[in-house]
């Protein structure tokens, strides 16, 4: 039998990325002379990726943004991005040690992020989490991205599993929602960036530490 596949989202379920997120964002919208958003605007600003997180701190701040500016934006949040990296950012308490005990099980592991592929990559790989993926999918690595199943179902092809025994963890509405338009099983994480309870995104399990993912744990999801 295929090995099943334990995918994860990247910002608020594998890596805390909160702070330099606001920071990159506060460096590009300050070129438009817009006040800095704080760490409590995350949950609004963050889900579809750097355009879409620019485009809705305009939106926050009552600015119009003509589609031909999004692009420099684009550049600058990127620049900023990329050479702090990895920054403030880390990976979750117990993550490491989850990541070891699946894959010693013999899980498969993936990433699916709706983050661009080309900052996902490195930032995975700065943090030293790389080995551990047989695949890491940002959101412009195929035509679909989250909430859509195709990103998922996809992802994990790519890490050579398959999308009848995997398993989808994430903290926001689009991972729930992906994994349950492709009929798998998901589980969320309360110490991400949902802008809504998390108790309301309708995962089938909720756990509050990585210490509770455990192979037992995921297999007893893959029978049910
Ligand atoms: O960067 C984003 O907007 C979303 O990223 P995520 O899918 O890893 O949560
Ligand atoms: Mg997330």
């Amino acid at each position: 039998m295929t090995a099943p596949t334990i995918v994860f989202d990247l910002d608020g379920t594998l890596v805390d990325t909160a702070p330099d997120l606001v920071a990159s964002l506060n460096h590009t919208i300050a070129a438009a002379d817009l006040a800095p958003v704080g760490y409590d605007d995350l949950t609004f600003l963050v889900g579809q990726g750097a355009r879409a997180m620019i485009a809705r701190a305009f939106a926050l701040r009552g600015a119009p943004l003509a589609e031909t500016e999004i692009q420099p934006l684009l550049d600058r949040f990127i620049e900023h991005y990329m050479a702090g990296m990895p920054g403030d950012s880390r990976p979750y308490p117990g993550l490491v040690e989850a990541l070891d005990r699946l894959k010693a099980a013999g899980f498969r592991l993936a990433v699916c992020t709706n983050k661009m592929e080309s900052l996902a990559v490195p930032l995975v790989e700065k943090l030293g989490l790389a080995h551990h993926f047989a695949a890491v999918a940002g959101g412009d690595t195929f035509a679909v991205k989250k909430p859509d199943p195709g990103h998922l179902t996809a992802t994990i092809e790519k890490a050579g599993g398959d999308p009848r025994v995997a398993v989808m963890i994430g903290d926001s509405v689009n991972d729930i929602l992906a994994a349950r338009n492709a009929g798998i099983p998901s589980v969320v994480v309360p110490f991400g960036y949902s802008d809504v309870p998390i108790a309301e995104l309708g995962a089938d399990r909720q756990i509050a530490h990585f210490d509770e993912l455990t192979p037992a744990f995921l297999s007893d999801m893959l029978r049910a």
